[in-house]
């Protein structure tokens, strides 16, 4: 993706100015600068940076900004591999490589100098981190898995690559220290130890300790004490934004400016990256007035919230306060509500909620009957489904299985539980392509299905991201979806062809609309051409429909 126009905003020749102050428009001489600043002034830098003692610093807009305006776009601080690894990626024997994090093997191709996995001979790394990993005694030709996946520990790179920058660019190491670490609140805490194993030992014992012992050790590092590492941890795990390339590959990122941005539960700014640049657009997620926060979302939105709170308290280290979390119905949705079983004496049905949801150990309490049930109750019920849910997603479930599942927990959960609306937005992608339920075969009663569910999804996703921000795959789905159901119904009802066939238009539209933001990610790729393919169908349905209306016209004449 290429974020900006590199050509001049005047007379639009390659430029090789740029606005100093907001970095996003170019000029190809002084002269067009000055010609463009009365214009441009209005829309430079839209944002400002503020200070407050809770949310500390974060970012405000300074005039009003539109939908999808870039706001600002800005180079990383460092940019390095996939900072969280899951057990599977832990013990893969495809990893990045050490240059350009292409995927590859990990014993294949390693680099002349230090030994570490790269995709070929010739893709060479960073000097600097190439000499102190060059420090390491690699493991032999014979070593076994374990022995190469305990030495190349690549998602302890990125703390490296922070301390390089002591010499290799003070004035963003500078800016590096200044952000939030929450030092003092990792004390003790397990996300301490586990960066204390997985990191700060396994750096300082099998690089960093013998920097003093190198015969070059005047131009390696002169700073890499445990609490410098300990900080360093602290700052990524506060900061680090996510970064999905094209080619899947998930890369972890901090930024001077983007990592500013508050968290709130609903957000109203996105990012894109480009992996050419390295560079980052932050922009609007909707219209935004003058003195409203740029806020993204740093959990997973479609949880719930004590799940939410739960996380940022650990991981981010504060309590969200937010509207969503505040309301015991997340906006009128229930994706955390339960179903109340009653009594002994008497079944009930109707709907538990927190009485507090900001407070991890609320009751929860019925709308219907006086029943209350803990915290620690509803925490169990709902681990376990969660293990459920995945094991059975895991596997590639057919509709009938889905169903099963859903029915069973319908006993227990809301209709829009979180676990309700994963297992309904895998149901809607069987119904109409599993082999035996195309669209063609499903009954009546299952294309009203599909299209119902459809509907109940979009509706909790434009409640909990009315922008489309965090959801846009998941919605761009469900649109696309609900196009295929009122393309099967304008083909079952003829006479109704012509106003279903504009629905399929305006659904198609409106998934491409959301699609724009993700467009970049893999999922969000194939999802593009799945429309273009979409669009296609659609065009020649249109074209069907109009010979057969004009041949009906014909013959009525
Ligand atoms: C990515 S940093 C944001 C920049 C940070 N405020 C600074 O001054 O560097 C994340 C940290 O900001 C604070 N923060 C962000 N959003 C918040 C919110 N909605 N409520 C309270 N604190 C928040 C928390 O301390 C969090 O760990």
């Amino acid at each position: 993706m290429t974020i900006l126009s590199t050509n001049c905003a005047v007379c639009n020749v390659a430029a090789p100015l740029t606005c100093t102050r907001c970095k996003l428009v170019r000029y190809c001489n002084g002269e067009h600068q000055k010609q463009h600043w009365p214009t441009h002034k209005t829309c430079c830098k839209p944002f400002k940076v503020q200070n407050d003692p809770q949310l500390g610093r974060y970012l405000v807009a300074t005039q009003t900004i539109q939908a999808k305006q870039i706001i600002f776009v800005e180079e990383p601080l460092v940019v390095g591999p996939k900072w969280f690894l899951t057990d599977d990626e832990k013990s893969a024997s495809i990893v990045p490589c050490v240059a350009c994090y292409t995927p590859c093997r990990i014993n294949k191709h390693l680099c002349r100098s230090c030994r570490w996995p790269v995709c070929s001979i010739s893709c060479e790394h960073e000097k600097l981190e190439c000499s102190i990993l060059s420090l390491g005694s690699p493991p032999s030709g014979k070593s076994d898995a374990r022995g190469l996946h305990d030495y190349y520990r690549h998602d302890a790179l990125l703390v490296l690559k922070c301390l390089l920058l002591q010499r290799q660019h003070p004035e963003r190491w500078a800016a590096l220290l200044e952000m939030q670490s929450h030092e003092e609140e990792r004390l003790g805490t397990e996300l301490h130890q586990e960066a204390e194993q997985r990191i700060v030992s396994y750096l300082q014992q099998r690089f960093l300790q013998r920097i003093k012992a190198a015969k070059n050790r005047e131009s390696l590092l002169s700073e890499y004490s445990a609490e410098l590492l300990h900080r360093l941890c602290g700052i990524i795990e506060t900061n680090y934004m996510v970064i999905e390339l094209a080619t899947g590959v998930e890369l972890s990122g901090v930024f001077r400016q983007a990592c500013m941005m508050e968290h709130a539960c609903q957000p109203n700014c996105y990012f894109q990256f480009d992996a050419a640049t390295q560079r980052i657009a932050v922009r609007a997620g909707c219209d935004l007035k003058k003195g409203d926060h740029l806020k993204i979302t740093y959990t997973n939105i479609l949880w719930g919230t004590q799940m939410r709170q739960h996380h940022l308290r650990m991981t981010k280290h504060f309590n969200c306060r937010c509207s969503r979390c505040e309301d015991p119905s997340e906006y009128g949705t229930y994706v955390s509500a339960m179903r109340c079983l009653g009594d002994v004496s008497k079944s009930c049905g109707g709907i538990q909620q927190p009485v507090d949801p900001l407070d991890e150990q609320t009751q929860w309490k019925c709308d219907t009957c006086p029943m209350l049930v803990d915290a620690a109750y509803v925490s169990e019920v709902q681990t376990h489904m969660t293990d459920e849910v995945e094991k059975l997603l895991a596997g590639q479930p057919t509709a009938s299985q889905v169903e099963l599942l859903l029915a069973r927990l319908s006993q227990l959960l809301h209709p829009n539980h979180f676990h309700m609306f994963n297992l309904k937005h895998t149901l809607i992608q069987l119904y109409g392509h599993e082999p035996g339920l195309e669209l063609a075969t499903l009954s009546d009663l299952q294309l009203g299905r599909k299209q119902r569910l459809c509907e109940e999804l979009l509706n909790v996703c434009q409640s909990l991201d009315p922008y489309s921000i965090k959801l846009a795959i998941y919605v761009s789905v469900i649109l696309i979806e609900i196009a295929h159901t009122f393309e099967e119904q304008a083909r079952r009802s003829p006479a109704k062809a012509t106003a279903q066939l504009e629905l399929v238009r305006l659904r198609l539209l409106e998934a491409q609309d959301v699609v724009e933001k993700v467009q970049d990610s893999v999922a969000g790729k194939k999802l593009l051409e799945k429309l273009n393919l979409d669009l296609f169908e659609y065009d020649k349905l249109v074209l069907a429909n109009s010979h057969s209306q004009n041949s009906h016209t014909q013959t009525a004449v």
